[in-house]
């Protein structure tokens, strides 16, 4: 079946063929190294990581190029409030980032291109751009003529008499609405020469300099959080197309996580920083519920939404691992078909744990009903579903971080022996030995939830 994605620059939903066949190239705008990450800075990770893992499993072979801000006005602002070398500064934060991806189960990308190593790329995309007249060099500052590029505007729709590219004003700008691409040198702060004198360079040079030259003039997928649309992306295109480049081929936006109805971010101080998250759910949990929403929409966050993610994900869990105490391992199968429609269109994430859930409650019936047949072939799927959406519970990125799933697996058995003993008691209303069946497991620690497919049960205190 044919991959239909979202692209914004198209308003609609399209078939998805890459530009070489068997091949996928993706760039995604990753983090500006400036403070420790909140659970709405790893969205776009997430989300875009089962965009690739989709794609893998589709055949393709996916290059796929995730960068890292480490120069920008933020880092040196906050580096030099902070007494710190901004070289310090974005490196400690760049480790932050690593390890909540790491900790999420991010697939790691193909190449991660800091700003700082991309320099003479850059200098040559403007030396492409003033040559080709679209771009100026004044005071040791370059600009991007924005009236000289007829289609400026047509990814996010803004008309250019209504442009504001939010950026302090520059000296020599011929025109407010032009964006900068090369800032220059400041005293005290790090510089790199250029024909045009010593600077920096802004963050929209930056991107299309690195995704052009580690993807090609021409690529698939660029993608990145919706509030990247403009003015980013917008000057992204306009920079490439000035450059005579035809760029990305479909572009791809996430929706934010939201608190209160508000994007999530440190200036309205309404975070919630995946350290702090770490400390209350299993990372797996956490990944669960970031990538549980479309990844287009919105994903309000609140703490009973994601109590109720982990105790979804742990009922998947439960069963594989119920499956692996009774019947021994199980390998990664096929997806259902369903799961495969859902994702299909434009990655549907929420449908596509629909078929998750459901297989799950097919496989604990066969469980209950001892056809070991079925009940494998459903983990198995739910393996490979599971394996997409970056959650596979079997995956061994998950072990060292998880209860020790052998023991818990032994444990399964004890507790479901005791839960049978509990049930057949209250069969013969032999209330006495019921009790004494709930008093041991409550006093192992052991609390029984009863849901729909049947009884669950966690260790007290376990996460
Ligand atoms: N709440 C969020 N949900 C989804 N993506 C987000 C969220 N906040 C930031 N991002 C993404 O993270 C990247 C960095 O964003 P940004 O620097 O604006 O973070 P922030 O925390 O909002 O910053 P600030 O605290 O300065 O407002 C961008 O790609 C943006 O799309
Ligand atoms: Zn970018």
């Amino acid at each position: 079946m044919t991959l239909r994605l979202h692209d914004t620059a198209a308003r609609e939903v399209r078939d998805f063929v890459p530009l070489h066949s068997g091949r996928v190239t993706i760039y995604l705008c990753g983090a500006t190294v400036q403070g420790i990450p909140h659970i709405g800075h790893v969205r776009s990770g997430i989300a875009f990581d089962v965009l690739r893992r989709w794609l893998i499993h589709k055949g393709h072979d996916v290059w796929f190029v995730r960068n890292v801000t480490d120069i920008d006005d933020k880092i040196l602002t906050k580096a030099a409030d902070a007494g710190r070398p901004w070289w310090e500064w974005a490196n400690t934060h760049e480790r932050a980032f690593d390890d909540a991806y790491r900790a999420l189960g991010v697939l790691p990308p193909s190449a991660e291109p800091r700003a700082t190593g991309f320099i003479t790329q850059m200098v040559e995309y403007m030396e492409r751009l003033i040559d080709r007249g679209h771009a100026y060099a004044a005071d040791g500052n370059v600009y991007y003529d924005v009236r000289s590029l007829p289609d400026y505007g047509a990814l996010s729709g803004h008309r250019l008499d209504d442009v504001h590219q939010g950026e302090s004003a520059g000296t020599g700008k011929r025109d407010p609405r032009d964006f900068t691409l090369w800032k220059a040198a400041k005293t005290g702060e790090p510089s790199w020469p250029t024909p045009w004198g010593p600077g920096r360079p802004g963050w929209h040079l930056e991107c299309a300099a690195m995704a052009t030259e580690l993807l090609g003039a021409e690529f698939d997928i660029h993608c990145g959080g919706m509030d990247l649309v403009f003015p980013h992306h917008e000057n992204e295109i306009a920079e490439a197309h000035g450059a005579g480049d035809p760029f990305a081929r479909y572009w791809l936006h996430n929706g934010w996580v939201t608190m209160g109805g508000e994007k999530m971010s440190k200036s309205l101080g309404n975070v919630v920083s995946i350290p702090a998250m770490l400390e209350r759910v299993r990372a797996v949990e956490l990944r669960y519920y970031l990538g549980s929403a479309h990844y287009r929409s919105m994903l309000e966050y609140s703490d009973g939404a994601l109590l109720e993610a982990a105790a979804a994900y742990r009922r998947i869990e439960s069963f594989v691992e119920r499956v692996v105490a009774r019947y021994g391992d199980v390998a990664v199968g096929e997806v259902a078909e369903g799961f495969a429609a859902a994702l299909d269109d434009d990655l549907g994430v929420p449908a596509a744990l629909a078929e998750i859930h459901n297989t799950v409650r097919v496989g604990n019936a066969a469980l209950d009903e001892g056809q070991a047949e079925l009940a494998r072939n459903a983990a198995a799927s739910v393996r490979a579903m599971t394996g997409i959406l970056g959650v596979d519970p079997l995956d061994p990125h998950w072990a060292s971080q998880s209860d020790d799933s052998a023991a818990m697996a032994a444990l399964d058995v004890l507790v479901r022996a005791e839960l049978e003993r509990r049930s057949s008691a209250r069969a013969d209303k032999d209330w006495a030995a019921a009790d004494a069946a709930r008093d041991r497991l409550a006093a192992a620690g052991v609390e029984v939830t009863d849901t729909a497919d049947g009884p669950q049960w966690n260790v007290k205190g376990a996460r």
